[in-house]
């Protein structure tokens, strides 16, 4: 029996259907054929399953059809292999994913349960004011906290928003690891892997921690910590794909339950871009008393693929609040007492948040934060009234028209900064360096409005008023980012380079780090580049762990289109370190900062308290 399935909705994928048509004729069961195609499509969707019995979702099956699916063969409830399961809730995963989430969360859970509190509160003391010496408490108790409570834990995540010292904080954390090693149940000089899931946040997260390691070593000759700076590495910050040995021929990793890795402490900074498969890779790769150090911002975009880790974890924490015995330890070490959390939420004290920007003056603060949780209306309204937030603008952009007046005015303010990039005589670190003052990031790839559009756009723009010849693909100036890691010849997804004529014609400039993590530059043949694309404009989502002093933020003037989200908006405008304007209209930007993204799964369900 196989009858054909209703046609495909417009966001689904050829496997969804395919899936569905399969399990229709292999089992004749409609019913479960329609719940397959739905997690299928969840799945394309960033979701770990579907929500069957969610009337927001779409499917809303009543009691009759999910026990009716309940007792068919091919569901089970995950105690044993099924190909599909439905939980008590009505959540139906394929089986992997379901994998996924319950042996992650199960991985979570015992490291968390393996908690110690192994330093006395006189040695706290004495370490804090030796790593925070001279810093006033307060603004750094989020800091402090974070230093004293990682020894003894297993698992710790360290959340916070742009500048509010999360690399800076790691490394006083690590040597706090390396310091009392004995003590947190680690060999003597635990070794250390710095990873982040793409090149270029492996990279920045080198560039701060070997920046972090500088100023302490300065700031702390003939303290019990200073020998200990060394041995934090920083040159080689990998992929975690790196770290966990992938293996892309099959699709599968060298380190897992069966050969852990190595290392003793791993830290993984941009922590919200890891997918459940990978983060449960990644735990189950980890040895028992490893201890594993998670950075990241739970506000920005979620991963790719399936799952929202670090935004469950987080929800799944008492928010600020410390279970008895470590907020005891800490309250005298603190300007203010720690909150007390209920006695049996596991993951309270391992995930703490940063909240004081360092980034001082400046003027996009207070923008940042407050696009970062759900809007206050009022500040939105005098936002959209006003045109302005201290150094966040908006400019007015429903139509094609009005976004080439946008994209106008912007060549027009940075006429001089465009003009110089393109001047014959600009030398490669300076063009680099100028580049990074300024990128236009678009909410969509392609269309007018997407950063292929525009980019097709500032290209026309720039060769009508600096005379480029904009027939040619490569020309003196043209911005670019390498679109897939090139292991080969150091080049990564994310990296933007310059192409610049010289004596030996023209070449594509990178500023790229050596092995002690020091900036240098690198120049490539044009020929010899990975896949790539011109980066006048470029996507929020490839932006994601790079800064800028300036963006100007390109949204789709539909309100409806789907891909405005408020994780979207605060990564983009979070990209930008001093000024940043939004080209949108008022319904789009309040339709995107009115819809979170909300991924379907049980993961934060399955770290509360049951
Ligand atoms: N306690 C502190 N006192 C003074 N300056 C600090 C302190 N903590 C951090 N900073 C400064 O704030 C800036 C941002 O710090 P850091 O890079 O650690 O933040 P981050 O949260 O990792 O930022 P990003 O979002 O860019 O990853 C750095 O210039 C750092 O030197």
């Amino acid at each position: 029996m196989n009858r054909p399935l209703p046609p495909a909705a417009a966001d689904e994928r050829a496997i969804d259907q395919s899936l569905a048509q399969w399990v229709l004729g292999r089992t004749g069961s409609a019913l479960l054929a329609a719940a397959v195609r739905a997690a299928s499509r969840a799945e394309g969707h960033g979701h770990s399953c579907a929500a069957l019995a969610d009337p927001d979702t779409g499917a809303d099956l009543d009691t009759d059809a999910l026990e009716a699916l309940r007792r068919h063969d091919w569901v089970g409830d995950g105690t044993a292999f099924t190909p599909f399961v439905l939980d008590a809730q009505g959540r139906f995963y394929l089986w992997r994913n379901w994998q996924h989430e319950a042996k992650l969360a199960e991985a979570i859970l015992r490291r968390c349960a393996q908690r110690t509190l192994p330093i006395p509160a006189d040695t706290l003391a004495d370490d804090l004011a030796t790593l925070f010496a001279g810093m006033p408490r307060g603004a750094t108790d989020g800091q402090r906290a974070a230093v004293a409570a990682v020894p003894g834990a297993r698992f710790f995540v360290l959340t916070g928003g742009p500048g509010t010292g999360k690399t800076t904080t790691v490394v006083r954390m690590l040597l706090m690891l390396l310091r009392h090693a004995h003590a947190c149940g680690l060999p003597a000089w635990p070794s250390i892997a710095l990873a982040a899931p793409t090149g270029k946040a492996a990279q920045r997260l080198a560039q701060a921690v070997a920046k972090g390691k500088a100023e302490l070593q300065a700031s702390l000759p003939g303290s019990g910590f200073h020998d200990f700076v060394p041995h934090i590495p920083h040159a080689e910050a990998r992929t975690l794909h790196r770290l966990l040995g992938y293996r892309p021929m099959d699709d599968s990793f060298g380190h897992g339950p069966h050969n852990p890795l190595a290392e003793d402490i791993v830290v993984v900074d941009e922590a919200s871009m890891v997918d459940l498969a990978m983060m449960r890779q990644l735990l189950q790769a980890l040895r028992p008393a490893a201890v594993l150090i998670l950075l990241g911002d739970p506000g920005q975009l979620a991963s790719v693929d399936a799952g929202s880790v670090l935004a469950d974890i987080v929800a799944a924490a008492p928010r600020q609040r410390l279970p008895p015995p470590l907020a005891g330890l800490l309250a005298p070490l603190l300007q203010q007492a720690p909150d007390v959390a209920a006695g049996d939420a596991p993951l309270a004290g391992q995930v703490l948040a940063l909240t004081h920007s360092w980034r001082a003056g400046s003027g996009l603060q207070r923008g940042v934060e407050a696009l970062r949780d759900a809007p206050d209306p009022a500040w939105l309204d005098a936002l959209l009234d006003q045109r302005r937030d201290g150094d966040l603008h908006l400019r007015h952009c429903p139509t094609v028209h009005a976004m080439r007046a946008c994209v106008d005015g912007w060549i027009e303010r940075h006429a001089g900064l465009l003009q110089s990039l393109l001047a014959p005589a600009i030398d490669a670190a300076e063009a680099l360096q100028r580049l990074r003052q300024l990128q236009i990031l678009c909410a969509l790839r392609d269309g007018p409005f997407g950063a292929q559009g525009i980019n097709e756009l500032v290209l026309r723009r720039l060769a009508v008023r600096f005379g480029i010849d904009a027939s040619r693909a490569w020309y003196h100036g043209r911005p670019v980012i390498v679109t897939r890691n090139d292991y080969a010849r150091g080049l990564f997804n994310g990296d933007v380079g310059i192409a610049l004529e010289g004596a030996e014609g023209l070449r594509v400039w990178f500023e790229l780090s050596d092995r002690d993590g020091n900036a240098g530059l690198r120049s490539y043949s044009p020929r010899a580049l990975p896949a790539h694309d011109s980066a006048w404009a470029i996507t929020i989502h490839r932006s994601q762990g790079s800064e800028y002093r300036e963006v100007a933020v390109l949204l789709p003037p539909d309100a409806d289109n789907r891909i405005l989200t408020r994780e979207l908006v605060y990564t983009a405008i979070s990209r930008a370190k001093e000024h940043a304007e939004i080209w949108s209209t008022d319904d789009a930007l309040r339709a995107g900062l009115a819809r979170p993204i909300r991924r379907q799964g049980g993961l934060r369900e399955r770290l509360q308290p049951r």
